[in-house]
């Protein structure tokens, strides 16, 4: 375990303008115990005063799984039990980790709390992050676990028929991990929590965000890991997810506006403050009150398609990358996030190489 100064100084790192109070909260402090450690901090020369920092610049932290993706791209139109040609493509994959790649490609400062192996994939993965300027200092590197592994069998236009995604080391990401990486998140004001994460784990960033008034952004990965949502959903300010997995959280079919709308409702009741749900190449519906707006996708021609892995996760970054510098503006956090998924749909990578600071400007 770090010291209480070494805490205070990735605390301080991340978020240069943090009170002594939110440090001594963080930490389990008292303010005078904070003041102590700050002031010999600024005579060793770790720490040279107190910084004004734009909010633009406070880092988002993204938390959840990093896999290696595996796309086997059907040459022809694939015949079920048997044998088909097909071209492999791999890729640095998992939602958090990809939202926080989008983050940074787009100029974002982003932390990523995630887990790999100490395997050839996860050195690689964390390799090429921080050569993005995303800072990996909090992940956890497992010696006795591979890294995550998602393999997506597409057919010959691209779009998916069957994934499969192998990630029990996520599941160290439990409530230990989360309460001893507390000094690089106290001082975020955005959190994106993917539901990789066990639900204990979840249960805690909503218990804190609440507390803290943090942003707490959550981000659907499948259908069969909504479950891991709880009852409550207080202190998550923003759940996105797809239409499949919105019908899975409900437990029944969302054919029609109507029972959309009631969805939207019961999750309001259950303590949601907004929600955005992808609708495919509908673009999205998102809550404006009581009601779920619809924004239409860019439109991108079938010639220019490519695959569609990733493009949900470009569409919360751009959300997230959007509501960080305007928190109320959610219909322009969608136009931004929808930008960011066409741009992903139009690459065999999880992530678009094309997204640039240029996007947010
Ligand atoms: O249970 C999971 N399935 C899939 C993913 C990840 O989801 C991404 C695909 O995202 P989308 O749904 O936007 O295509 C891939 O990178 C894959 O690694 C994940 O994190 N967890």
């Amino acid at each position: 375990m770090n010291s209480s100064k070494d805490q205070l100084l990735a605390l301080v790192e991340a978020n240069p303008f943090i009170t002594q109070q939110a440090l001594g909260e963080a930490l389990g402090l008292s303010r005078s115990a904070v003041a102590g450690h700050l002031a010999q901090l600024v005579k060793d020369g770790r720490i040279l005063g107190r910084a004004y920092v734009l909010p633009s610049r406070q880092p988002v932290v993204c938390i959840g799984g990093t896999n290696l993706d595996r796309k086997l791209r059907s040459l022809e139109a694939p015949r079920l039990g048997s044998s088909n040609p097909a071209r492999q493509f791999e890729s640095p994959g998992g939602v958090a980790r990809n939202i926080a790649e989008n983050l940074a490609r787009v100029g974002l400062p982003v932390h990523l709390l995630t887990a790999v192996g100490r395997d050839a994939a996860g050195q690689a993965l964390l390799a090429e992050l921080q050569t993005l300027g995303v800072d990996c200092s909090g992940c956890l590197q497992a010696a006795d676990a591979p890294t995550g592994s998602y393999t997506a069998v597409l057919d010959e236009q691209g779009d998916l028929m069957l994934a499969m995604a192998d990630m029990a080391l996520t599941d160290r990401l439990d409530t230990d991990f989360i309460r001893r990486c507390a000094p690089h998140r106290a001082a975020a004001r955005w959190l994106v929590a993917d539901l990789n994460l066990p639900a204990p784990s979840l249960a805690l960033l909503q218990e804190e965000a609440k507390a803290r008034q943090q942003h707490l952004v959550v981000v659907a990965v499948s259908a069969p890991k909504m479950q891991r949502l709880g009852p409550t959903l207080e202190g998550i300010d923003l759940l996105v997810l797809n239409r499949t997995e919105l019908s899975a959280l409900l437990g029944q079919p969302l054919e029609t506006d109507a029972a959309l709308r009631d969805a939207w409702l019961t999750l309001r009741s259950r303590g949601l403050r907004r929600l955005v749900m992808s609708d495919g190449a509908n673009g999205v519906r998102f809550s404006e009150g009581e009601a779920l707006a619809s924004l239409a996708a860019p439109k991108v021609p079938r010639s220019r398609m490519r695959e569609v892995t990733g493009a949900g996760d470009a569409l919360s970054a751009g959300i997230v990358a959007a509501l960080h510098g305007q928190p109320e503006d959610l219909r322009a956090a969608c136009r931004l996030g929808l930008t960011m998924a066409a741009l992903t749909l139009q690459t065999d990578a999880t992530v678009s190489r094309e997204l640039s600071p240029a996007l947010l400007a």
